[in-house]
């Protein structure tokens, strides 16, 4: 799954960039979007996140792309890649700034863990 956000004013941090919690929440909620989807009928919680490193800062202004993709599943849990591309709209180009798997887990309606359809 793909989607998008605009880097505004209020997303940044006191040095005027892109403050990570918000990268992370946007992340999260991608990868969940992209997870349910996949997965109708399933309520899905965040288990677990893989490692968070930020090697880029992103400017007001900014467009970035997410791209959410299913890398792994087992009985309970299903893992997205979730992808972050800063796009230049003037010349087209674009630059992966972020990276990271996030895992989620099915659970009922009392929060505990069941099997994913088919398991
Ligand atoms: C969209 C959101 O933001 S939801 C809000 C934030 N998330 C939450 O509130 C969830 C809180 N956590 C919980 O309620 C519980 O930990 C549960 C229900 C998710 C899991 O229950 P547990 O009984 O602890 O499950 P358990 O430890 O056996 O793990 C369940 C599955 O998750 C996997 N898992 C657990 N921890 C991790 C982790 N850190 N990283 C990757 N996978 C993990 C396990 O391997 C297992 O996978 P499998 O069933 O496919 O083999």
């Amino acid at each position: 799954m793909e989607n998008y956000k605009v880097v505004r004013p209020g997303h940044l941090n006191h040095y005027g960039y892109l403050f990570g919690g918000f990268l992370l929440q946007w992340v999260d909620e991608i990868g969940w979007i992209a997870a349910s989807r996949d997965n109708p009928g399933c309520r899905l919680v965040t288990v677990g996140m893989d490692r968070v490193e930020f090697h880029r800062s992103v400017r007001e202004g900014v467009v970035l792309r997410f791209e959410a993709v299913e890398s792994c599943r087992g009985t309970s849990s299903l893992t997205y890649a979730v992808s972050v591309f800063a796009d230049d709209l003037e010349t087209g180009a674009e630059q992966e700034i972020f990276s990271t798997c996030i895992t989620f887990v099915r659970v009922d309606e009392d929060g505990r863990k069941c099997p994913l359809p088919g398991r």
